[in-house]
């Protein structure tokens, strides 16, 4: 046993392997060390192997799923090797085999699975001159996806995807494993698994999609130049394929990703606008939990699936800014109310075509194709999005009959357990089913019958697990036995018989219940055949019920939360009347705090930049981020928190808002607040919102104002975004007086005697003063400090005031003085070659040789 076991594992070098040993998993060696450290169970030995005992530790296998799951968000990997040979059928150990491996970006089990995130395996090819390909996949949605970038760009490009598993080539150059390395320290750190070099090769891979695609050429997706990404999607395939230990006949569809189609919402921006995920990596209160009221697991990650991907191009936006607008008027609650019974069919579709599913699922969909139907019923006749939802929302013919008429109605969790197949659907099922429900009653028929024949009045028919079936005799009747009794035990007090009836009848009960869970089987695996021609149907389905749920949801929350529907414009501009911050309002109006105050933002080509002013606590941060989560939810096809809202062309959403310390890569607040302000400054673009949130404070005040005063320039002057510029430097609002496109806005507070109070209105102008000292007081520091500060403060200011001197911070910096000429250069101007005789020449490039040589004056 433990030579198969070795060869297996051998296979199976960097995955834990689980092998079945009757009703346990066991883990041998150094992944039964693993096992036990991560899983908290006991380390046994038993045995000896070579010599050495056997290190081992069991989980039970009905209880399998929650080990599991524990490793897979550990990061580890798991083979799951069963017994496929027949017990006793063959000499030795039972064969057994690997029938599938559970990674963490291949997960399919409903019950290791968040139904509110995708797993998403991802592979990356290294190419050449810097670029990369990549592919991706979530097995459980069967879309295949390929871009295609610079290598540069990994990171924001493995942050967009949020994959749970990145695969990657054995052999990559040092660069490129620091960028891995660089990933796995980072805020998107996923499991990397190395893959064979040649696993990623791009002719193999074309030919792998167009297989799967059941394509002649890859054109009509625009995906036939992509060779990195071919090579990736080799790889990809085949890792998916090894997992699932079968080909992936529901992955069907490819999209082609380019990052200049979807508008730019980088690392930084999606944690500083909380989109998905608090800033202390909580999953609420965020936008997507605010948004996310789906009834359905698969709606909730369209939704998200949306929030994070938007796309610059508006028309898929419109319509379902369309959409919404008709739910709205009507019947958003009734679907909802049909929604809400729906299983998840997205998955169990995808676990039929890897013939997964299981018995209850198949049940579950069944029920929600019927609410599918009632569903495209309802939208039965409209146009636009809602028409083409309900035209994939009418479920297979057949199918949902078929479901109803092959399975009980509350079947077994697990076919092996039979209690699946519905009575009536096979008549040899049945009658195996009877011969076991009518055991009792034959066996007391027949007790009944033999005491009339043989006259003993106490005889007995019975059985037991050794013996099988018998009549029990006592010794004082035995002279009344009739002749075709066979004896097959004798007691102390009585005799036990057979007789050929009851033979025949044993062999029929005993082989029934094997024969009959054999059949349910079979019949499963019969109605999991006739299931396979419906998956590219049901996938269809699946989506238009996944996205009519986040639409719903969309229109739900625009009804409750009092939003408007938002314009798109042609020309450049942001312009949102009485705008508020969704998630902030929320908490206000739970926690019964005073009530949000709107805000208005305006925009455009002659205004590009306002500098935010006013007092800590006064609300720049939420109204700069209000606008860009305004712009964010329109450009994704949603109402948005606002009494109007009309939105130029977008491509990117940048934020420098705040520093947390990133120990980890060893990089300083102030490091890191200048990256990050470089990479904004290099990226934007005319058509880009950036927000700068006190940019320049991790450093001295003069090296900061210093800085800060160059990056509005710059985004003001060359990137020309449209700019939101919070800062405490006072000196910055004298920026717009000599910068035509910017403007001075501030947040209202108002003193009331020593104390102040946030008004939270944007007005126009720069701000009076900052505040900082009342802000401390109400936080309650000493009021000791609170009295050195004023005192403090009143001597910087007057100190400033006469040292003031006029300096103009914007001015642009002087020219760099030309360089004095050097020695050589001053002699060779000094020569006049047409004066010089051969001689002369000849000496003055002796004289240069020598000046060059010593840099002295001749
Ligand atoms: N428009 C508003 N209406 C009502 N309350 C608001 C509004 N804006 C902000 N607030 C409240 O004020 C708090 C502070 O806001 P915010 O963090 O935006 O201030 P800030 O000006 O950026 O402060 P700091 O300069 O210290 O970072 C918020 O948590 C919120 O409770």
């Amino acid at each position: 046993m433990m030579a198969q076991y070795l060869a297996i594992k051998a296979q199976h070098p960097d995955t834990l392997v689980f092998y079945r040993m009757g009703d346990f998993y066991e883990l041998f060696y150094a992944d039964a060390e693993k096992a036990a450290r991560l899983l908290d169970i006991t380390l046994t030995k038993r045995g000896q192997s070579a010599g050495e005992p056997v290190v081992m530790a069991g989980v039970p296998f009905h209880s399998m799923e929650g080990y599991l799951a524990r490793l897979i968000r550990h990061g580890e990997s798991v083979a799951i090797c069963e017994q496929v040979g027949d017990v006793g059928a063959s000499k030795g150990p039972v064969e057994r085999k690997v029938v599938r491996v559970v990674t963490p970006g291949t997960l399919t089990d409903s019950e290791l699975l968040n139904d509110k995130s995708e797993a998403i395996l991802l592979a990356v090819h290294q190419g050449s001159r810097h670029r990369l390909g990549l592919a991706w996949l979530s097995v459980t949605q069967g879309a295949l996806q390929l871009a295609e970038c610079g290598a540069d760009e990994l990171e924001s490009w493995v942050a967009r995807i949020a994959p749970s598993e990145l695969l990657h080539a054995v052999d990559v150059t040092p660069s490129f494993a620091q960028r891995l390395q660089a990933l796995r320290r980072g805020g998107t750190a996923c499991p990397l698994t190395q893959r064979p070099e040649w696993q990623f090769d791009a002719g193999l891979g074309l030919r792998k999609l167009l297989e799967q695609l059941n394509a002649a050429t890859l054109e009509a997706w625009r995906a036939d130049a992509l060779e990195h990404a071919h090579a990736a999607a080799a790889a990809l395939l085949a890792y998916a394929e090894h997992t699932q230990g079968r080909a992936l006949s529901h992955v069907r569809s490819l999209a082609v990703q380019r990052d200049d189609e979807l508008i730019d919402l980088p690392t930084t921006t999606r944690r500083n606008l909380e989109l998905v995920q608090t800033l202390r990596g909580e999953d609420a209160p965020t936008l997507f939990s605010l948004l996310d009221t789906c009834m359905t697991g698969m709606g909730s990650r369209m939704l998200k699936d949306w929030l994070l991907a938007p796309r610059r191009e508006r028309s898929e936006a419109e319509l379902r800014l369309d959409a919404i607008a008709r739910l709205r008027e009507g019947p958003w609650q009734g679907l909802r109310g049909m929604l809400k019974g729906c299983s998840d069919v997205e998955r169990i579709t995808a676990r039929i075509a890897l013939r997964q599913v299981r018995p209850r699922e198949l049940v579950g969909l069944c029920q929600s194709l019927e609410h599918a139907g009632a569903l495209a019923a309802q939208l039965q006749g409209q146009d636009g999005l809602m028409g083409r939802l309900a035209g994939d929302l009418v479920p297979p013919v057949d199918c949902g009959s078929d479901l109803s008429a092959t399975l009980m109605a509350e079947p077994a969790v697990l076919v092996r357990d039979g209690g699946v197949i519905a009575p009536g659907h096979d008549a040899e099922l049945d009658e195996l089913r009877a011969i076991q429900d009518n055991c009792d009653g034959f066996l007391l028929d027949l007790e009944g019958r033999e005491r009339a024949r043989s006259g003993i009045a106490n005889l007995k028919v019975q059985f037991n697990k050794v013996h099988g079936f018998y009549i029990e005799v006592t010794q004082g009747q035995l002279d009344k036995v009739p002749a075709d009794y066979r004896r097959r035990q004798t007691l102390k007090n009585a005799e036990r018989f057979i007789t050929p009836e009851l033979k025949a009848f044993e062999d029929k009960a005993l082989s029934a219940q094997d024969r009959a869970l054999a059949r349910e089987k079979w019949l499963y695996e019969q109605l999991l055949d006739r299931l396979q021609a419906h998956v590219p149907q049901l996938t269809r389905l699946a989506r238009a019920m996944a996205a009519l749920d986040a639409l719903c949801a969309l229109a739900e929350r625009s009804l409750t939360l009092g939003w408007c529907r938002p314009q798109f414009m042609r020309e450049p501009g942001i312009e949102i009347e009485a705008g508020r911050h969704p998630v902030v309002e929320a908490r206000l109006a739970e926690t019964q705090g005073p009530p949000f105050i709107a805000n208005d933002t305006r925009l455009g080509p002659r205004q590009r930049m306002q500098v935010i002013t006013g007092p800590n606590m006064g609300g720049k941060s939420t109204y700069m981020r209000q606008v860009a989560i305004i712009c964010l939810l329109a450009s994704m096809g949603s109402w948005v928190p606002a009494r109007a809202c009309r939105l130029g062309p977008l491509d990117a959403i940048h934020t420098r808002i705040g520093a947390a310390d990133d120990l980890a890569n060893a990089q300083s607040t102030f490091m890191l607040e200048m990256t990050e302000a470089a990479q904004i400054l290099h990226a934007a673009t005319p058509n880009s919102l950036v927000l700068m949130d006190e940019i320049g404070r991790g450093t001295s005040t003069f090296d900061g104002l210093a800085l800060a005063s160059g990056i509005a320039a710059h985004l003001h002057d060359r990137t020309q975004s449209f700019t939101l510029f919070a800062t405490h430097y006072f000196e910055l609002t004298e920026f717009p007086a000599s910068h035509h496109a910017a403007v001075n806005v501030h947040v209202s507070a108002a003193e009331s005697g020593a104390d102040i109070v946030f008004l939270h209105e944007i007005q126009p102008g720069p701000a009076s003063r900052s505040y900082g000292i009342q802000v401390a007081r109400l936080a309650g520091m000493p009021a000791g400090v609170v009295n050195h500060a004023r005192h403090a403060l009143a001597a910087l200011e007057t100190q400033q005031t006469q040292a003031r001197e006029q300096i103009d911070l914007f001015a642009p910096p002087p020219q760099a003085q030309a360089p004095a000429p050097s020695a050589v250069e001053a002699a060779v101007a000094g020569l006049d070659p047409d004066a010089l005789s051969p001689r002369e020449a000849l000496d003055a490039l002796y004289a240069l040789k020598k000046l060059a040589h010593t840099g002295d004056t001749p």
